[in-house]
């Protein structure tokens, strides 16, 4: 497991491009037959993708967890941005298409991944987090969010936001997930952009043209800088950070976070003409 320690807001002024590139932007997740897994010091979140082909994929412990298993102490966000696959849990199984979302609470032993093709595999993006206390596995279909829309074409940020763990849907200790779909036509996402010390958050870039990426802006709102992200990458936003993006055509994102406040609507607005 790779592990990632978060720079903080002074080193982040010191940091060129690659520096913030390898501190804050993780590639190469989603290899095909293989689940891979990286830990951020940052409140403790674990990013990872499970990529199924042959056969299942197995969640195993990571010696880093010092966990008898990988769920003892901690709950997992499943994100399917790929081809029909299930996952398994303790002999359960939960049908996941693209979009569907599923929670799976702290103390869940034997948990699998499998495509239902393996030439069109399921991309299962996960996300964890440390979790005091037990709560219900539970899987919500794409066809079952209410979205919200957000934005508008003449400020190119049509958008819908789609949340799935949160304070008024699939209960959790810590996580909260969903994704945003950008409209045709649309390029920004979470424009005006915002900060929440009280949680970190994660970008999952998905469905992006292989030839377009996306441009994500990052930083304090008086100093912002660029992480250019291209398909199935993932950004680490810490609480001091504004996380936006535009992209050079739409794209989708999935935003995950981990704190101490789980109401979606925790954020510190930033007025555009702020921002430097
Ligand atoms: O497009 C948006 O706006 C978002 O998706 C915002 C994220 O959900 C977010 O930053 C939540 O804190
Ligand atoms: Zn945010």
């Amino acid at each position: 497991m790779r592990l990632y320690q978060m720079a903080d807001a002074v080193r982040y002024e010191l940091m060129n491009t690659e520096d913030l590139r390898d501190t804050f932007l993780l590639e190469e997740l989603f290899q095909p037959g293989e689940i891979e897994f990286a830990y951020v010091d940052l409140d403790r979140t674990v990013i990872g993708s499970a990529v199924p082909t042959k056969g299942a994929l197995k969640l195993e412990t990571e010696p880093e967890l010092r966990a008898d298993y990988f769920l003892e102490r901690r709950e997992l966000g499943v994100l399917n941005v790929g081809g029909p696959g299930s996952v398994t849990i303790d002999g359960k199984t939960f049908d996941l298409d693209k979009l569907d979302c599923l929670y799976v609470g702290r103390g869940s032993k034997d948990v699998s991944f499998t495509s239902n093709d393996a030439a069109n595999p399921a991309n299962f993006y996960l996300l964890s987090y440390p979790a005091h206390a037990e709560y219900p596995t539970a899987m919500v279909k794409f066809a079952d969010l209410k979205g919200l829309e957000l934005g508008s074409v003449e400020t190119c940020n049509k958008r819908t936001i789609y949340k799935a763990i949160y304070k008024e849907g699939i209960k959790s200790c810590q996580l909260v997930m969903g994704f945003t779909l950008l409209a045709s036509g649309s390029n920004w996402n979470t424009m005006p952009a915002h900060t929440h010390m009280r949680r970190s958050e994660v970008y999952f870039y998905f469905d992006v043209d292989p030839a377009h990426r996306v441009f994500h802006l990052m930083g304090p709102p008086e100093a912002t800088s660029h992480l250019v992200v291209a398909d199935k990458e993932v950004v680490v936003s810490p609480g001091w950070s504004i996380h936006a993006g535009v992209g050079t055509k739409n794209y989708g994102f999935c935003w995950g976070m981990g704190g101490e406040n789980q109401a979606y609507d925790d954020m510190d607005g930033i007025a555009i003409a702020e921002l430097r």
